[in-house]
């Protein structure tokens, strides 16, 4: 079987001309006679740009690598731009599986009879297909609500699972073969890959992520998230409330719409940066097909949000040290962001900052250059990371997601409204964030939280203290009897090593007497003699 998939999956790309991408040089003997002898399988789309072949390819190959192709469309450090903008038109136009398995699957997984016993009405023509999932319209019996009910694809867990290996193999392959494979980390790439694909292959993680999303937007009018309904929620399965909204790609409609777009562009950044800053959660895959935009209100729009299969989390530390790195940044303070990155343990301790803070400059003055309106905010933060990639950055999967997302935020907020300025919409919230961090409502926000913690330990205390004092007053004399013991075990050392020494020179005392005598018995008298040093010193030793 797993011949068959590899021999599918080379036939896809050599037809694509995939193999045109790797300079013939690069390739040893081997790969080239192998690929002679696959004559049949020619190019079929000479005509066709690098990006478009790699994208066809993939779209043939299916929804494992549909998704691979996604991710990799924001992997701007590591593909040609062509490439990279080619594969982020991979949207989810993938063929839909059998509804009447969609049907099979969700009535085993929910404990259902039939549909009509959760369902009053149930679409069998998919709203959506999906890589990963299939979407259905439906209505709850209970309520009336609208719903989708989305389901896993059958099979696709051992489909995820034969592929991946058969790119953990490809990549390590093309580690060892391309000169560039080191940088180009392709095995890291798949191994990134694996770890986001499975999670989203279990619906209860992302109804977890949908409720905690639910609760940190609820009553916002920037951000809505629609209801998930738990009960109805399996690892297959997942029920929730069926949104009418505009695709964030359909701007003629949002400017037909009469929507505010300056502001709808302004308020994606908002949105970012409240989830990233306040709740220390953001959504991560933010692609143009997860984002619509209400329809209720054009002039003061609102956003809502689906699939909520990825998610990023910062901690307060990468929060506070990401703050002030963007603030020193666009102050241009180079020193300041070189020494917040040992700060904060992104680069070793040893790092010569001079170096690092010239290097860094060298790469952000001509971004600088433009105006401050035209600057992309994620091209900064790329060039940051590569930069500290070659001081040794150790890679922090988090702030890659950030990048990324950030990156589709931005997009996204200049396709709406050319003129966004990104620096303008997101210092000022950065700055607040960073006063509310330090400073004297810091504290006493901090006080407060730890307040009830503290007080459950204050009883404790008295008795810690006691402990301590009677500790102290026991010190001088606890340290006097360890110098003494230690004296005691060098003392028993230095005779060990002694006894040693005798027991060999009688042992060789006894070997060489019966050379010059007769008598057998004073060269014993020594072999015992030296046999008896040794097994004191062996007890001397272990004692
Ligand atoms: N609550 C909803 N209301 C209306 N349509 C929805 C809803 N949820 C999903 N859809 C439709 O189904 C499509 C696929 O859903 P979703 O993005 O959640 O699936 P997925 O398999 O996780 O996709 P992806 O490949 O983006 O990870 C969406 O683009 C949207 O058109």
């Amino acid at each position: 079987m797993r011949i068959l998939r590899f021999y599918q999956i080379n036939k896809v790309m050599l037809q694509h001309g995939l193999d045109e991408l790797i300079p013939g040089k690069w390739l040893p003997w081997y790969a080239k006679l192998g690929r002679i002898g696959f004559f049949w399988l020619r190019n079929k789309h000479p005509d066709k740009s690098q990006g478009t072949r790699v994208r066809l390819a993939l779209q043939t190959l299916g929804p494992v690598f549909i998704k691979f192709g996604q991710m990799l469309s924001t992997r701007k450090d590591l593909l040609p731009p062509e490439v990279a903008t080619e594969l982020s038109i991979l949207q989810d136009q993938v063929e839909p599986f059998d509804p009447e398995l969609a049907k099979q699957i969700i009535l085993q997984s929910l404990g259902l009879e039939k549909l009509s016993d959760l369902f009053s009405e149930f679409e069998t023509k998919p709203l959506a297909s999906a890589s990963i999932a299939q979407v259905h319209a439906a209505k709850l019996k209970d309520g009336n609500q609208d719903v989708v009910v989305k389901v896993i694809r059958p099979n696709i867990q051992q489909t995820i699972q034969s592929d991946i290996e058969l790119m953990r193999t490809a990549a390590s392959a093309l580690q060892k073969l391309l000169p560039d494979g080191k940088r180009l980390r392709p095995v890291e790439v798949v191994k990134e890959y694996e770890r986001t694909i499975i999670d989203e292959l279990d619906l209860t993680h992302e109804a977890a992520n949908g409720m905690q999303f639910k609760r940190n937007f609820e009553n916002s009018t920037a951000l809505y998230v629609p209801t998930i309904y738990s009960d109805y929620s399996h690892k297959n399965v997942m029920v929730m409330e069926r949104i009418y909204g505009t695709p964030i790609s359909d701007i003629k409609q949002l400017v037909a719409r009469n929507t505010n777009m300056k502001r709808l562009a302004e308020r994606g950044v908002e949105v970012f940066f409240t989830q990233v800053f306040r709740d220390s959660f953001f959504h991560a895959d933010m692609h143009p097909g997860n984002i619509f935009v209400s329809t209720v209100n054009p002039n003061d729009p609102q956003y809502i949000t689906i699939d909520f299969g990825i998610v990023g989390t910062l901690n307060s530390e990468d929060k506070r040290y990401l703050a002030e790195n963007f603030i020193a940044f666009f102050n241009r303070n180079y020193r300041k962001v070189a020494q917040l990155h040992v700060d904060s343990g992104w680069v070793p301790s040893d790092t010569d900052i001079d170096d690092f803070e010239a290097s860094i400059r060298k790469v952000c003055e001509p971004i600088f250059q433009k105006p401050l309106a035209e600057i992309e905010f994620s091209n900064v933060l790329l060039q940051l990371f590569n930069t500290a990639r070659r001081f040794n950055m150790v890679i922090q999967p988090q702030l890659v997601l950030l990048q990324k997302t950030l990156l589709y935020i931005e997009g996204l907020g200049r396709q709406l409204y050319p003129q966004l300025d990104l620096w303008k919409t997101a210092k000022p919230f950065l700055e607040n964030w960073m006063k509310e961090q330090i400073g004297l409502k810091a504290m006493y926000q901090k006080i407060s939280t730890n307040l009830p913690y503290w007080s459950e330990k204050l009883p404790e205390i008295p008795d810690l203290v006691y402990d301590t004092l009677k500790q102290v007053k026991t010190l001088p004399e606890l340290q006097k009897l360890q110098f003494e013991a230690q004296q005691e075990q060098l003392r028993q050392q230095h005779t060990s090593t002694l006894l040693m020494i005798m027991g060999t020179t009688f042992i060789i005392i006894g070997a060489i007497l019966p050379m010059y005598q007769d008598n057998w018995w004073p060269s014993g008298c020594f072999d015992l003699l030296g046999l008896g040093c040794w097994f004191f010193a062996f007890r001397k030793k272990r004692s």
